[in-house]
Parts: structure tokens; sequence; C-alpha cells
């Protein structure tokens, strides 16, 4: 397979969409190659069903077999799709419940794909067994996505590349153009204008160097642009797709340390160090990309005084105007009469001699003011230069705030905060591009960790066992617990068999064609259903809902369940064709349920006593009929035939069957209708029971 048109169902409008949704043709292969139904449901007009059935398909070209090879009927696969409903509650990711769709049935003829599926669970079996209690895990676990390898940049909007130079110009634009501003300026002049216009200023050419530029403008100078590395440029880029999948990211790196730490490995070519690298290098960014609080001590000052100097300033000018006003409240003014005769003569103002009264007080308020700014700000050496220029000299009451070079100060600050941030996220990005392949083939084999632990989980939750292969037809189990009742009522009574020739064959016959007889509601169709779970979990290379289970694969499973009525003549007629397949001498296993119900029972018999005839003289084959026409089969057929009997012993104390649900072999047991009758008696009164009684005479 070269490409997506060569997959049929694949033409060249969705080929497109699939690139798009996966970022290029290979990586869609590689979704629909790995089995990726999550991601795939995700491309445009495609949902779950048609990613299923197009993973199936796919992968049915490759291993060369299709799920209706082994499950030869409809109610087949409803058995296998129950089972997979009850396995997938047990995913801790959307991708895990989507891929266990690739595990299907294999025939004996693709004995090596269940040996290999085998293989695999039997390890994911003991990883659940240590692992499948641990809340932390499955948390860290519930958290990781697919990889989103969409991650757009928003403009950068602060920085921009200046040039003077046409060629580095067209260069940078072309590179960078999309994420930032890229200019051309003239000279030093609009050099300044425009730089003004931008915290961080990329100056790109030898001739910016030569700029007597002030010092309000402190540009990063880089004489050929086409030698700075992207993630230097433009760390926002590198950083975005980390950013986007950190929470993916850090419970990978966490699961994967905690596995490696419980003697699992996982991950194998990732060393531990490199691991602790990733890391730390992620721990220093936030989901949007940005420098995390508490990475950078610097960044944090700055930060912090941002956010925080509106508040501290008007606080320091309240409390410094309530010291002002008592000052002026204490202060008398009073003159020597030397500075009256000056004052009279015109050689000092009265404005002055005030002034110099309150200078004193004035300026150790300011005083006071500034350290407590700079004190609660932390400001440095620098800064407190700005801080400088906050007051005027001129005495002014109430003391206010020059709004001018506070207003310097802030753009100051929240240059240098972006500044350094750019030169923080460098260091990031350059530490982070190395890893870029590294983290998709984590975050993918985490995922694909989950699907292998469902199914782990799933065996820890039911107590299953691998099933032990043998050779011939047949099946035996201890111990077994149909699924479906124990997931519905939460506690099923567990049952002992045997057909075929096994190690618990009980009469040493290898009966392969066996009737199952019995009580109403014994439990005949669960037993069946059980049978079925137990042959397609086995031939999925899953372990099985028995302590014990020994199982001879075959190539094809047919299950006919339970009709719902008498059938007419059309759907009678339907019915045989859909047995006839059984007529070939291919290996099979066979499980029906009450077929007589088809036609009327006399001639149901005869029909039924041909099947098995048919399925006996197939060495290779296994069946198992419930039937309440155990006797009358019998009577209408040539082939040696085993009846087992479910049975029931009476009624408990709140008028509940009492039932063996363990078949007895060799044994026809009797439907107890009279059982049911005598329950109905004891449960009415009057003229009811009346009526019940009479029916329970017959019976004696
Ligand atoms: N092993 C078991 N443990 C607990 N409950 C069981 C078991 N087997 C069957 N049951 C319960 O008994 C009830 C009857 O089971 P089922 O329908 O399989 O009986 P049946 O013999 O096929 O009945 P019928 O002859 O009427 O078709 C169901 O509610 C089922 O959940």
């Amino acid at each position: 397979m070269n490409g997506l048109k060569d997959i049929p169902r694949i033409g060249e409008k969705m080929a497109k969409r699939f690139e798009d949704h996966f970022g290029s043709e290979d990586a869609a292969l590689e979704a629909i190659l790995g089995g990726d139904i999550a991601g795939i449901s995700e491309v445009e007009g495609v949902g779950q069903r048609y990613a299923i059935s197009l993973v199936h398909e796919v992968r049915a070209q490759f291993e060369g077999v299709t799920m209706n090879d082994f499950l030869k009927t409809k109610e087949g696969v409803d058995i296998y799709e129950h089972l997979l409903d009850i396995i997938k509650q047990f995913s801790h990711t959307r991708y895990a419940k989507d891929k266990l769709h690739v595990y299907i049935p294999y025939p004996e003829s693709k004995r090596d794909k269940i040996e290999e599926v085998r293989k695999a669970t039997a390890g994911y079996i003991e990883t659940a067994r240590i692992m499948g209690g641990n809340k932390d895990l499955i948390s860290m676990l519930s958290c990781i996505k697919a990889i989103d390898r969409k991650c757009a940049v928003p403009r950068i909007r602060d920085r921009a590349i200046l040039t003077t130079e046409s060629k580095q110009y067209e260069i940078a634009k072309e590179t960078y153009g999309d994420v930032m501003d890229v200019q051309l300026v003239k000279g030093p002049g609009e050099f300044v204008d425009t730089a003004r216009g931008y915290s961080h200023v990329v100056a790109a050419d030898d001739k910016c160097m030569m700029f007597d530029l002030p010092e309000d403008i402190d540009p990063e100078f880089v004489p050929d642009i086409r030698k700075v590395d992207m993630w230097n440029m433009v760390p926002e880029l590198e950083i975005a797709f980390f950013a986007k999948n950190l929470s993916s990211l850090e419970s990978t790196i966490l699961m994967t340390q905690m596995l490696r730490s419980s003697g699992i490995s996982f991950l194998e070519d990732l060393e531990d160090e490199d691991l602790e690298y990733l890391k730390s290098t992620l721990s220093l960014i936030d989901s949007s990309g940005d420098v995390k609080a508490g990475s950078d001590d610097a960044i944090d000052r700055l930060v912090r005084i941002s956010e925080q100097v509106d508040e501290c300033v008007s606080a320091a000018i309240s409390d410094a105007n309530s010291t002002l006003d008592s000052c002026l409240e204490q202060s008398k003014l009073t003159l020597s009469g030397q500075d009256m005769l000056k004052v009279m003569n015109g050689k000092m103002e009265i404005k002055d001699l005030l002034e110099k009264e309150l200078y004193q007080s004035y300026n150790s308020v300011i005083k006071d003011a500034k350290q407590r700014i700079a004190g609660e700000l932390c400001l440095e050496k620098a800064e407190l230069l700005l801080l400088e220029s906050f007051f005027s000299d001129e005495i002014s009451h109430p003391l206010e705030v020059q709004h001018e070079h506070l207003y310097a100060f802030k753009q100051q600050i929240s240059n240098r905060v972006q500044r350094k941030k750019v030169e923080h996220k460098r260091n990031i990005a350059k530490s982070l591009s190395g890893y870029h392949d590294i983290a998709q083939k984590m975050v993918r084999e985490a995922l694909d960790f989950d699907v292998g632990f469902s199914i782990g989980c799933f065996a820890r939750e039911f107590d299953l066992q691998m099933p032990e292969l043998m050779e011939g037809s047949g099946i035996a189990f201890e111990d077994a617990s149909n699924l479906f009742i124990k997931t519905r009522h939460g506690s099923v009574v567990p049952i002992d068999y045997s057909v075929g020739g096994t190690s618990q064959d009980p009469d040493g016959n290898k009966s392969r064609v066996v009737l199952l007889s019995g009580v109403n509601s014994g439990g005949k169709t669960s037993m069946l259903e059980l049978v079925a779970q137990c042959i397609i979990l086995a031939h999925m290379g899953f372990p099985t809902p028995a302590k014990r289970l020994e199982i001879g694969l075959t190539e094809g499973f047919y299950y006919f369940g339970k009709s719902k009525g008498t059938l007419d003549a059309g759907a009678f007629e339907t019915t045989l064709v859909d047995f006839s397949v059984v007529a070939d001498d291919s290996p099979k296993i066979v499980l029906a349920d009450e077929l007589e119900s088809i036609t009327e029972p006399g001639a149901s018999a005869k029909i039924i006593g041909g099947i098995l005839e048919v399925l006996s003289e197939n060495s290779n084959s296994m069946s198992v009929f419930v039937s309440h026409l155990a006797e009358l089969i019998l009577e209408n057929t040539e082939c040696p035939v085993r009846v087992d009997g479910i049975e029931a012993s009476g009624l408990d104390s709140d008028l509940n069957l009492v039932v063996e649900r363990t078949p007895r072999y060799n044994y026809v047991a009797k439907s107890t209708p009279e059982l049911i009758v005598e329950r109905l008696s004891r449960k009415s009164d009057g003229i009811e029971q009346g009526f019940y009684n009479r029916l329970k005479e017959k019976f004696r």
C-alpha cells in the first residue's frame, strides 16, 4: 500500500481530508494501519462506524482474514460486540475504547495471529494484576489524548524584525512574515520611530549596528537572518506543539516513571535521564505556551511589579498625603524682622519663605513614599532611577504621581518581561526541539498501552484466565461464569462443563454432538451463551471467564439464537437455508438454541435429528443444541448424541426454582413445567388457586 488512494473506499476528496487532518499522507496511512479509529472518526465526514469498517477492511487486506471468516452468523457477531462493549468499559481513553475494535476472533488457520495476541495480552494481564488498582496510574492514563498536531501560534504583536537591507527583508518576510511584523526601514530615524512600537526588536543587518540609538531603544542585533534557527527567532512555534499536548505529555512521563518504578518496562528506547530532562523542561511552560509562573525568579519579580505597581503607588500616595496633612496642621511661620524688611523691599518673595519652611517635610514625605514603593515592589538599581521621577520636585498638595513617568516605568517593565520571556522561551525551545518525534511516539505508545491495559483490567475484574489450547474438537471449563449475567446482575453461579475430546470428558466417548435439555428458566440459553463467549474470546487470543478452560481451535463458529415464536413457511425455509452452511466438512463449532420453534415439534425433531447427523459425520466439528425435545430428537437420529440436562429439584421458600446450573451428563432433564404450575398455585388463592390445582393433578 503506497498511498491513501490504494485504499478502495478512499477517493481523492476523502484522501485530501485525511491529509489535512493528520498533517500528511504518511501520518494518515499510519493512523489507518495502526487502527487509530478515534483519530479517523475525527476526519471531516467520517463517523465511528465508517472508521471501524475502514480499519477492518485495510487490516483484512494485510492479514488476509476478516471477522466473518470466523463469526459465521449475525448472532455470533452480536455476542462478539456485546463482549467488546464490556471490555471497552475498562478503557481509560477514547483512543483505546475505539481501538479495541481491531481485535477480532481469528479462525484456527490464523493461529499465529491468535498466539501473537495471547502473548501480548498475557503481559497486560500481569501488568493489570500489579497496577490495575492504582488510582494514580488510572487518572494519569485518563488525561492522555492523541497528539494534536494543529497548533497555530497567534501572531506575535510585540516583536518585530527591522532591517535596512531589502535582501534580508525578503528572507525575513518569507520566513517569519506569518507570525510577526517584518519592516524595511530607511535609516536611523525611521528605525527608532518603528522600534518604539514594539517591546522587542530584532535588527537584521550590520548597518543597524552603526546607528546611534537613544537609551530606550535596545534592539537585538542579528547580522544575517538566514543563520538564525527557527526556535531562536520564534521559540513560540516550537513550544506551541508541546504546550498544546502538555497534559498528555506530562501524564505520559509520570505514567512511564510509575510503571518503571513498579518493575514494568515501558518506552524502552527512552532513557530515564531523557524522560527527566523532558519533564523538567515541560514544567517551565503552561498550556498556552507562556513561561509558567514560578519557573524564573527574574520574570516573576517583573510580572509582580507590573501587577502591583498601580495599587502600591496609590497606597503610598494616600499615606504620604495624610502625613503631609498633619505636617501642614502643625506648621506655623514666624517671620523675623529682617525677613519682613526683605519682603517689603522686594528682595525676597513670601512664596520662597513658605517653600523654605515646608520643603523639608515635603522632601521627607516623598522620600518615604519612594522607599516604600521600592521596598514593596523589590525594585532593583536601574528601576530606582525611574522611580526618582515619579514625583515632582515642586511642592504640590495633595501629592500626585506624575502619570507620564509612571506610564513610562510600566512600559519599561513590560518590555523587560517580554524580553526576558523570549530569552527563556528560546532556551526551552532549544531543549524541546530534539524531542518532537519522541513526544509523538511516547503519547502513541501510552495510548496503545491503554488498549492492552483495558484487556488486562477486564481480565482482572472478572478473574479471567488464559485458555489452554488443545488439539481436536472440544471445549471444557471449570468454574466458568457467563459475563453477560455477571455484568447485569453482579453475581452468577459458576459452571463446569465439557464437550468433545477434552481432559474433562465425562464418559470417555468424546461426544462432539450434544443436546442440552432442561427445566424452564434453568439456564440453558445462558449456558450456550457462556460457551459462545469462551469460544469467541479464546479465538481472539483473550482470556476466558473460567478458572480453567481448554479448547480446540476451529475454523468457523455458528451461533443460532432462539427464534421468537413459531415461524411461518417462508421464514422456516430461510432458517433451513441458513443452517445448510453447516453441511460442509470444514472444522466448525455449532451452537443452536431451541431450534424446534421453527415448526411443529414432530417435524422439528426430525429436522434437528438430520442436522445432528450431518454434524456428527464431520469429525472436525463440535455442536451443542439446546432443546426441550431431546427424547423426540433421539428417536429421529441415527448418530451418537449425548444428552445433558439442567435440572430443578424444587422450589425454595421464596418460590424460586432451585436449579443445579451445571448440567448433568447423559441425563434427560425434564422441563418441569409442573414446578411452575406448583408455584402459581402456591402464590394464588380462591378460584384461581383451584384452577392451578386442577392442572397440577394432570402431572400426578
Ligand atoms: N449460572 C447462572 N447463574 C445465575 N443465574 C443464572 C445462571 N444461568 C441462568 N441464570 C438466570 O436464569 C434465568 C433463566 O436463564 P435462561 O434464559 O438461560 O434459561 P433457559 O433454560 O434458557 O430458559 P427457557 O427454557 O425458558 O428458555 C435468567 O434470568 C438467567 O439470568
